[in-house]
């Protein structure tokens, strides 16, 4: 079996339970109140900032040359859709775009970026990878079930259910697989924990979401 069927394996519990939770349901619905949905428009947008520098940092250290390339241009289209954020949704729904990260979100950017600087290369590619992976399953399966009359969520909806999506978490997946075969068991064993704790982040990026989660003190 491929180590990604393997990672999924290890991590699909994970999947189900975001699949199940309250703010991807009203999602679905239509029935999300704006004010989450804006509260994680921001702070997704916090996030895909430090994803792309994740990714960029994972480029610099990738071993193969076509691998710096894929990595660099994962970067920059995490950096276009944080912008896009910006000029679109930002102005819809005047958010203003001076939140300070919550625990959630700094919890998981920290974890990308130590990781990508820090692992070894091949756990820091099994760990960005829920960024595509359980975002494509996510976004196939809320497109999947959603009414698409008047669902004030709909733009939003339609950028991870899409094919051009697709095809970068089928690339992200893929080199995943062949970095596993250089791996010792071991290795492949740390990838896959890695991939299970950014399948957790996610859930957890949700979660603050609908929460609304803020810092239980006023620190920051
Ligand atoms: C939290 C989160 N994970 C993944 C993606 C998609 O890359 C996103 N926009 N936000």
């Amino acid at each position: 079996m491929s180590w990604s069927n393997t990672a999924w394996q290890q991590a699909e519990h994970i999947y189900q339970k975001i699949i199940a939770m309250p703010f991807i349901q009203e999602l679905i619905a239509g029935t999300l109140p704006q004010e989450k949905f804006k509260f994680y428009i921001e702070q997704d947008a916090l996030y895909l900032e430090q994803f792309g520098r994740a990714l960029a940092l994972i480029a610099g250290r990738a071993h193969q040359t076509q691998h710096v390339l894929d990595y660099t241009r994962f970067a920059e289209g995490a950096i276009v859709v944080e912008s896009t954020l910006h000029a679109s949704y930002f102005n819809t729904y005047n958010i203003s775009g001076l939140a300070k990260p919550t625990p959630a979100c700094h919890y998981y950017t920290s974890f990308l970026l130590s990781t990508a600087a820090l692992a070894q290369v091949e756990v820091a590619m099994a760990a960005v990878l829920p960024c595509f992976w359980i975002y494509q399953k996510v976004g196939d399966y809320i497109y999947g079930q959603h009414q698409v009359t008047n669902n004030p969520y709909s733009e939003w909806i339609d950028t991870y259910a899409g094919e051009e999506f697709a095809q970068l978490v089928a690339k992200a997946i893929d080199i995943c697989n062949d970095a596993a075969q250089n791996c010792t068991q071991q290795q492949q064993q740390a990838m896959a924990d890695a991939f299970e704790m950014g399948c957790q982040l996610e859930w957890l990026f949700w979660d603050s979401a609908w929460r609304m989660e803020t810092w239980a003190a006023k620190l920051i």
